[in-house]
């Protein structure tokens, strides 16, 4: 039942034990809300030329270069409405409303950074068609004081379509072809160019003499955006899919570090365990099972040692102890002389309670005057020890050992062992008999 324990631990878990990570998801929220919502303000910009005062508007006919069209204001003041009369004396008549950019003949303004233009104009004519041009300074192909050299890009709208306000891309324009061909430019030059605008406007022609056409620009405004809405979708997706996928990962990086530590605990519980139920109590020594336990092991891989010896020793009238300072001292006593036994030997040797007031130790690959020596000294420590007994006593202990070959088992090791200390215990006790 005990190996569930992880499972359990894995489903009692919330999702994110993190709240740093649930508080990133909320911002993410709030944040996809607040730029979804706020689009327009922050993310578009635009720029009203009609009606507006920043920069000259003028209205030109075909007199420029010989004709006899003629236009007018029909509101001088704010000059968005003009009428034109045509006349046929030149082969292309016409007339323009231009709204002149440029502060210095050679520099405009850069139309480029805009994405379309919205245009609300008012018709009337007999015209089918009107064109909105773009005049761009270049320096590869314009000259100063030259108007004809700055770049004729264009788009004709239909007049059909005026009759709501449209809106016209920049990806509509494109280079007049004539423009081009009277130029005889190459390639890099023949494509539209409006990063430096000198002047913009809108043209109307008719071969008609005597036509009479009006216009009226009710908003002419540049549009832009910092980022589309396409690219910000793509963005917030793609910020969300970074999110989710983190999360994920946050989720089964938790997952996995909480399954090992409960492992580890397990694990650590179970050697503790283990270690607990081979330990003696009150002295925390090994006990009879452990004694055997380690007895098991170092037979089964000690490889070099030919012998042990066994030590069994047994506290001289421990009973006595008891009756005269009671089973409390007695124990304190018990304790204390295993903390200085255990304090004493070696790593190799296995020391244990055996049971009551008598202990065991195991000395790997001892011979019998080593074990003497081991004994010997054990006896004059404890006989020399302070065990703060109230009125003060000298405790001793009696050793009996045995010398045995590794292949000898501990049962009989200890029956040889214990034969001598009974025989210790005969002949006067605190003494070592082997
Ligand atoms: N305080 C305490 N006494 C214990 C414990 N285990 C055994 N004893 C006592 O140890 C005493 C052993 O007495 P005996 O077997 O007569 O031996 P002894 O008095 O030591 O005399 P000898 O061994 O002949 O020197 C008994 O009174 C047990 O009750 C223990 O864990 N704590």
């Amino acid at each position: 039942m005990r190996s569930s324990y992880p499972e359990l631990i894995v489903l009692k878990m919330p999702l994110f034990r993190s709240n740093r990570f649930l508080a990133l998801l909320l911002l993410a929220m709030l944040t996809t809300v607040a730029v979804m919502a706020g689009y327009p303000e922050r993310f578009e910009f635009s720029e009203q030329l009609i009606p507006g005062e920043n920069y000259h508007i003028e209205v030109q006919s075909d007199q420029m270069i010989g004709g006899k069209s003629s236009v007018r204001w029909i509101d001088e003041s704010e000059k968005q409405a003009m009428e034109c009369q045509f006349s046929t004396q030149v082969a292309h008549p016409y007339c323009l409303l231009q709204v002149y950019f440029a502060s210095e003949p050679n520099i405009g303004k850069d139309l480029s950074i805009f994405q379309d233009m919205l245009i609300d104009i008012d018709y009337q004519g007999p015209g089918q068609e009107l064109r909105l041009y773009f005049r761009n300074f270049g320096a590869t192909y314009s000259k100063l004081e030259d108007f004809d050299s700055l770049k004729y890009s264009m788009v004709d709208i239909p007049i059909a379509e005026l009759n709501q306000p449209i809106v016209v891309k920049m990806d509509e324009i494109k280079v007049a072809n004539w423009w081009v061909l009277e130029r005889h430019l190459p390639r890099p030059d023949r494509y539209v160019d409006i990063d430096n605008v000198i002047a913009m406007g809108i043209e109307l022609k008719s071969s008609v003499d005597g036509t009479v056409e009006r216009l009226r620009i009710n908003q002419l405004t540049l549009r832009g955006t910092y980022i589309s809405r396409e690219q910000l979708y793509l963005y917030i997706i793609i910020g969300w899919a970074f999110i989710l996928v983190s999360g994920v990962m946050v989720v089964l990086i938790e997952r996995f570090r909480d399954k090992t530590t409960a492992i580890q605990k397990l694990t650590h519980e179970t050697f503790e365990l283990k270690q607990s139920s081979q330990l003696d109590q009150l002295t925390e020594v090994l006990n009879r099972r452990g004694v055997l336990n380690f007895f098991s092991r170092y037979q089964q891989q000690d490889k070099y040692s030919k012998i042990y010896s066994l030590l069994l020793f047994d506290v001289d009238h421990f009973k006595q102890i008891n009756d005269q300072y009671g089973h409390s001292d007695g124990d304190r006593v018990l304790q204390q002389l295993a903390k200085k036994l255990k304090a004493m030997i070696r790593n190799q040797d296995g020391f244990g309670r055996w049971g009551g007031e008598e202990f065991i130790l195991l000395c790997p690959g001892t011979n019998l005057e080593q074990a003497l020596k081991v004994a010997e000294k054990i006896r004059l420590m404890i006989s020399e020890h302070n065990f703060e007994l109230e009125p003060s006593k000298q405790v001793t202990v009696s050793i009996g050992i045995s010398i045995n070959s590794l292949s000898t088992p501990i049962e009989v090791a200890i029956e040889r062992a214990d034969k001598n200390l009974y025989s210790a215990k005969a002949n006067g006790r605190n003494r070592v008999h082997y």
